[in-house]
Parts: structure tokens; C-alpha cells; sequence
């Protein structure tokens, strides 16, 4: 299983390979448990082991390879983040998809030896979804053939970039370009912030940290302004836009091609989503099934919590996300990794259907992977909300995920705007030019849905309904907005009109992306005991899911009430099968304690003697009478009792 999960047998025994090299380092473990630790601590304990990393990682993993990295990231820096996040997962993709080659060759491997520390720098205070309105500008001087960075008022500071306030000296900033005073929009530009060798920053460079935030903070997200600060014209990113010593311009072979970076993020971070989601439900899996809470039958001894069908119900449809987002992020890496390369040679043309399924699945994949911690943490009783549970730790992490890489609402809407040009074609009866990711919009579907009806029909029902609800959605929603603007509506207030109902279009279409995700990987699979185990657990997520949408396919009689009842019995049904494996198929993500930080969640079931361990060793222990009850308190009571 852990081979289906990773990708192959090689990468999962990999993974164990690393881990046990981990477990025998202790100068990369946590000095102590990271809850107890204030955030100054943090930052300067995950320093100290990025440098040890920096050393030794070639003993430990292959540096070249990402999931190798990520993995080594995630056991000893942890999810909490790490004062070069940003280098990693924005800095070198964006130098590597948007710098010319000599301007790579200039950067690149200064970069990857960590000589200089990079963050990407977008977002400003004013403004982080909507690009076109950033108010830094790069005003080319022509005659130093300079671009002149500015800050013009307060609302135009950098403002979130991650580890830009106190550790990165370099970054890419995004900047709206002036040439010749017209403005070409923004444009990502190679900046040196601080001093390579004092660190202090440079003349004209305002810079600092923004504040502890809801999680993720070890990690200095920054704010930054500039002076009328100077950097060569050579610094603007090449390798798609150039502009001439003599200011000409030359443009990119796609307008958003800029926006790489970003898309970068969106598709890697599905699989780290999952990560997160599988994490939480490890934890409190794990706990469900040794925890002993009432009875069922009165006259048996006490329960595990896992028993109860609410806390089956309430667990093992994640599990069944988790495994989806997993096999739909690497699906969707690939595809990433196949357009990047296309692109980097001149071929753009499937930059929009890249966007608009990374758009959709960023979105859904955060949301749901939200829902499914919380609901971990949850199941943990009382003992969820201690950060002994480390649950609210991954929770805090994963739900930024619904803000950065463009806040999901909006993602949606960038979705919604590809499925209304596809419903578009398929209204002017030019079905045939729909990419394979919508092509279903262009089949005629069956008047009612034949689930319950047809045995053995693998999940092909299913996904025939799943197709149902989505087209009808998309039509619907598209019909609504193109009616508007046939009375008269200009197309922004119709878009605007119509965009609950599009997102909901945008929603459904993702989610049938994921169950075919899945249902392809099933299907791949020659194991037949590993194929058995996923089985069920598509089989739990088709059934959940669909109920989950049901209403759409009950407004139009596709499904009927009996139906209905049917997919409901089979969601119980699946829920009694999957509760055997359910901890084998949490165990099989192979997390090890010292990735997974949890003290309730450990592999040895210790839940109690650990829980009891780890609050002795709380700083607050360390005496018996506090310093505020000696100062506040106790002359508070003996004021009270004179
Ligand atoms: C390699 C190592 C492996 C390691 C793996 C990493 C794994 C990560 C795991 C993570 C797990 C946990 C750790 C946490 C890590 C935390 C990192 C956080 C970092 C965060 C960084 C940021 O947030 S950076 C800032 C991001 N900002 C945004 O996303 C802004 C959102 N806004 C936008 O994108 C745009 O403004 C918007 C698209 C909304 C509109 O753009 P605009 O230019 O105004 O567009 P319009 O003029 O309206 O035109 C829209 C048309 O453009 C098309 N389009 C837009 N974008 C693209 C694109 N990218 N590609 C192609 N086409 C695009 C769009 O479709 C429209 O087309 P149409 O034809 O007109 O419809
Ligand atoms: C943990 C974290 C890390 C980050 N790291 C970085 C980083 O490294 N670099 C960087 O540059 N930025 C970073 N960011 C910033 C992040 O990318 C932005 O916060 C994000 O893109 C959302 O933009 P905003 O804050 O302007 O939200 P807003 O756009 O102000 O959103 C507020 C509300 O308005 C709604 N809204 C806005 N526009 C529309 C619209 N057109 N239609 C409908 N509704 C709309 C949204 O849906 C939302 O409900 C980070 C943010 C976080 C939380």
C-alpha cells in the first residue's frame, strides 16, 4: 500500500530508508516538543537544523530529487515551516521557469548551494488577489538602463511573503513595469534585499517580519518597501519577456506566463495537503482505537471509540479523500511537469487547462482537507484540543491553504470562467473542440441514473452521475450568466450575479475529477489485496460523496429518493467493511513519530502514560508555585481572607 501511496515500491522503501537514517541522528530531532517552544525558540532550533541538514543531507537523501526533499523537509523541519520554505517551493521554481539562461546560470547555482537565501514577492497589503492593481512600480530609467523599484503609499508594501522578513536576502519581486510611462503590467524582477555579508538590509529596502499568524510560524512572512531602489535592467526576468537597453519590449507567447510560480505551488501542494489530512486522521485513528468510551452492547465491556459508526462516519470518508488527493496530485504533477517543460520550449497552449484544473483542485482539495482535520481533531475528545494532539498544529497549516495560491473563492471563479467558454462550445454545437477534461460536457447523458441497477457495473454509474450533476450545473449556471447578459446586464455584473452558482459548477467538476482520479488508479492496480483494500474505500467514497452532492441530482429526477437510500446503505455498509483496515490504512502512509510530532498519536498506543510524560515536562511544571501566583494571585486571596 505505501508503494501505491508514494508512487512505487522503490520511493516508499526510500522513504523508510531516510526515516531510519533520521531516527539516528539525534542532532536533527526536535530539542523539545515544538508546542513548549516560543516562537523566537523555533525559528532558531529549525535554523540550527537546516544548517545541519545543509551539511549532511547528501548522506541522507538524494538532493536532486524532489519528493526525497520534501519528505527530509517534512520529518525534521516539520510542517510548522523553516527559514527557507519559500527558497524551495517558490524561489528556485521561479528562477528556474522564469529566468533566461544566462540569468540562471548567474543565479541558479548560487541558489541551490544556499549561498543566498530567495522568497517570492507578490502580495502586497492592498492587494494579493487581484494582480493587475499592485501598486509597487519598476520605472526603467533608460538612461543608467536601471529599473527604479518604488513603494508609493502604504497600502503598496510587500506584505505575507514567506521567510522575506528576516532570512531571505534576495527575491523576486512582482512589480508593475513603466517603460516610457506606459505601465505593461506585472513583471517579475531578481532583487538583493540585504547585504551578503552583514545581512543587514540594503539602502532603500524597508523589511521585517509581519507577526505571529494562526500557524506556520516559524516562518517570518514579511513586509518590504522600496526607496526609489535600484537593480540593472538585467535583473527583470528574460526567459519569456524582454526588454532592450533601448526600452523596447518584448512580450511573452502568453500573457499569464509570469504567473508560473504560482501554478507551480498549486500543483505540488495537493499531495502536501494530503500529507496533512492523512497526518491528522493517523493521529486520531490511532487514538480511536484504543481509546475506550461506553458501551455498546451493556452487557460487553467498554468500546473503542472506533466502534461507533458516528466516529467511523466521522473518520473514514477523509481517509478516503486523503487517498483521492494523493492520487490526484500526482496525477496532476505530472501534468504539470509535462507542461512546464512544453512551455519552456514555446509550446503555451495547454497553460489554460493546466490553471483551471490546478485552480479547481487547490481549492476543493484545501477545503475539504480543513474539514477532514478538524473533524480528526474532534473525534479526540478532549484530548483533540491539547497540542499534545498536534492536530490543530496541522490544522492551522493546511487551512492557509485556502488563502495562499490565490484564496479559493476566486480559483473557483477562474475555473468557472474555462467551463463557461466549454459550455459555450457546447451550446454552438461544437461539442468537438472540448479539451479531454471536459469533453463530457459534450455526451448526452441517460434520464435517470442507473447505480442501483446495474451489478457489477465497476464505478461506471457512478461517474456517468457524477458527469450528470456537473454538466447540468455548468449549463445551468453558464445559461444564467449568458442570460443576463442577453437582457442587457454588462458581462462583469452578470459574472457577478451568476458566480455562487458558477462556483458551485467549479466545485462539482473537480470532484468528478478526483473520483476518476481514483477510479483510474484502482483500476492500474495488479495486487489483488491491495486493490481489494482501495476498492472499498472507492466504494465509500463514491457513495459519500454523491450523497453529499445529492441534491443536485435530485432536482432533476436523475437520482430518486430510492436510489437515494440506496447510496445511504451503502455508505454503512462500506464503513463496517473499511473499519478492519482502517488503522492498516493510516499506518500505511509509514509516518514516522518524529514526523508526526503527535504525542496521542504515536505508534506504540501509549496514549496515556505519553499524555501524562509530556505534561510533566511542560515548562509550567518545572515549579510547584508560579511567579504569577507568588506577584498576583496569592496576595489577591490573602487580601480576600483578611
Ligand atoms: C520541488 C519541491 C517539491 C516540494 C513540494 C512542495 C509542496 C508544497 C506542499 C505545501 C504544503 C505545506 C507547506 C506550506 C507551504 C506554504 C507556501 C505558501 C506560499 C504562498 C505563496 C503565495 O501565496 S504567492 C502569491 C499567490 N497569489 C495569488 O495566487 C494571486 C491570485 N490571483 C491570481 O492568480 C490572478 O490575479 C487572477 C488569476 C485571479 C487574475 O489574474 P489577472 O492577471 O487579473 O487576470 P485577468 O486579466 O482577469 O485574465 C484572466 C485570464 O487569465 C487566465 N489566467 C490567469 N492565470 C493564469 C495562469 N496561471 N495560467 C494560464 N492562464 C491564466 C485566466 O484563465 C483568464 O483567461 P480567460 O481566457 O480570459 O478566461
Ligand atoms: C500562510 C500564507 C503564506 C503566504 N505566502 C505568500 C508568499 O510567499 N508570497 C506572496 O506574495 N504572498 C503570500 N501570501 C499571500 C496570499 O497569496 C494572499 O493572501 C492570497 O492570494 C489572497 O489574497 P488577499 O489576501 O488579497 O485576499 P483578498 O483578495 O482581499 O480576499 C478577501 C475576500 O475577498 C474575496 N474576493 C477577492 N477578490 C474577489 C473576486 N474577484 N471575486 C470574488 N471574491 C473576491 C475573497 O474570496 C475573500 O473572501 C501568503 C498568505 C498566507 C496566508
Amino acid at each position: 500500500m505505501a508503494a501505491q501511496i508514494w508512487g512505487s515500491e522503490k520511493r516508499a522503501r526510500r522513504r523508510r530508508e531516510i526515516s531510519a537514517k533520521i531516527a539516528q541522528m539525534p542532532e536533527l530531532h526536535d530539542s523539545k516538543p515544538l508546542p513548549f517552544m516560543t516562537r523566537e525558540e523555533k525559528i532558531m532550533e529549525s535554523a540550527r537544523k537546516l544548517t545541519i541538514l545543509t551539511e549532511k543531507m547528501g548522506q541522507i537523501i538524494d538532493p536532486t530529487d524532489p519528493a526525497e526533499l520534501y519528505h527530509l523537509n517534512n520529518e525534521v523541519l516539520g510542517l510548522e515551516g523553516n527559514p527557507m520554505a519559500l527558497h524551495g517551493v517558490m524561489f528556485i521554481p521561479a528562477l528556474s521557469a522564469q529566468a533566461s539562461d544566462e540569468q540562471q546560470a548567474k543565479w541558479l547555482p548560487r541558489a541551490l548551494r544556499r549561498e543566498i537565501i530567495g522568497t517570492y514577492a507578490q502580495t502586497e497589503l492592498g492587494h494579493g488577489t487581484n494582480l493587475q492593481n499592485l501598486e509597487t512600480t519598476a520605472t526603467y530609467d533608460l538612461a543608467t538602463q536601471e529599473f527604479v523599484l518604488h513603494t508609493p503609499q502604504i497600502t503598496a508594501l510587500k506584505w505575507w511573503p514567506g521567510n522575506l522578513g528576516k532570512s531571505s536576502n534576495y527575491a523576486v519581486v512582482v512589480a508593475h513595469m513603466i517603460i516610457k510611462a506606459k505601465n505593461y503590467g506585472p513583471h517579475p524582477f531578481m532583487v538583493q534585499l540585504r547585504d551578503e555579508k552583514t545581512h543587514e538590509p540594503l539602502p532603500g529596502i524597508t523589511i521585517g517580519d509581519i507577526g505571529p499568524k494562526m500557524a506556520y510560524n516559524i516562518v517570518d512572512n514579511g513586509f518590504l518597501g522600496f526607496n526609489k531602489y535600484r537593480i540593472p535592467r538585467t535583473n527583470l526576468l528574460m526567459r519569456h519577456t524582454k526588454v532592450e537597453a533601448d526600452g523596447t519590449y518584448i512580450k511573452p507567447p502568453h500573457a499569464k506566463i509570469n504567473y508560473s510560480a504560482m501554478v507551480h505551488v498549486r500543483a505540488y501542494m495537493l499531495t502536501g495537503q494530503a500529507i496533512m489530512l492523512a497526518s491528522a486522521l493517523n493521529i486520531a485513528t490511532r487514538y480511536s482505537s484504543v481509546r475506550r468510551q461506553g458501551q455498546i452492547d451493556k452487557s460487553q465491556p467498554e468500546v473503542k471509540v472506533l466502534e461507533y459508526q458516528t466516529q467511523q462516519h466521522r473518520l473514514f470518508p477523509s481517509i478516503a479523500r486523503a487517498y483521492a488527493f494523493q492520487f490526484a496530485g500526482a496525477e496532476t504533477v505530472k501534468l504539470y511537469e509535462h507542461v512546464l517543460k512544453e512551455m519552456k520550449s514555446g509550446n503555451v497552449s495547454l497553460m489554460a487547462d493546466l490553471h483551471a484544473l490546478t485552480s479547481g483542485l487547490k481549492s476543493v482539495v484545501t477545503y475539504q482537507t480543513g474539514e477532514g482535520i478538524e473533524q480528526a481533531r474532534m473525534a479526540c475528545g478532549g484530548h483533540g484540543y491539547s497540542m499534545a494532539s498536534y492536530i490543530s498544529e496541522i490544522y492551522g497549516v493546511a487551512i492557509g491553504g485556502c488563502t495562499y495560491e490565490g484564496e479559493n473563492m476566486v480559483m473557483l471563479l477562474q475555473l468557472a470562467r474555462y467551463l463557461v467558454k466549454s459550455a459555450a462550445l457546447v451550446k454552438s454545437g461544437q461539442s468537438s473542440k472540448l479539451g479531454p477534461l471536459v469533453a463530457y460536457l459534450g455526451v448526452k447523458s441517460e434520464p435517470t441514473s442507473l447505480i442501483d441497477r446495474i451489478p457489477n457495473s465497476g464505478f461506471t454509474e457512478y461517474v456517468k452521475t457524477f458527469q450528470h450533476v456537473s454538466k447540468r450545473q455548468t449549463l445551468k449556471a453558464a445559461d444564467m450568466f449568458f442570460g443576463l447578459m442577453e437582457k442587457g446586464e454588462k458581462r462583469e455584473i452578470a459574472w457577478n450575479k451568476c458566480s455562487v452558482e458558477l462556483n458551485r459548477a467549479s466545485r462539482l467538476h473537480t470532484r468528478l475529477f478526483i473520483v476518476e482520479a481514483f477510479v483510474r488508479r484502482v483500476n492500474e492496480i495488479a495486487d489483488i489485496r491491495i486493490k481489494e483494500a482501495l476498492t472499498d474505500l472507492l466504494h465509500l467514497h463514491v457513495n459519500y460523496e454523491l450523497l453529499d452532492i445529492a441534491s443536485y441530482a435530485l432536482e432533476d429526477g436523475f437520482l430518486s429518493a430510492s436510489q437515494l437510500d440506496y447510496i445511504r446503505d451503502q455508505v454503512y455498509l462500506y464503513l463496517g467493511k473499511i473499519r478492519p483496515n482502517a488503522v492498516s490504512l493510516l499506518d500505511s502512509w509509514e509516518f514516522s513519530d518524529i514526523e508526526l510530532r503527535s504525542v496521542l498519536g504515536r505508534r506504540d498506543g501509549n496514549v496515556y502514560e505519553n499524555l501524562f510524560k509530556w505534561a510533566k515536562s511542560s515548562p509550567l511544571n518545572k515549579t510547584d508555585v508560579l511567579s504569577s501566583v507568588t506577584q498576583y494571585l496569592k496576595p489577591m486571596m490573602e487580601k480576600a481572607r483578611l
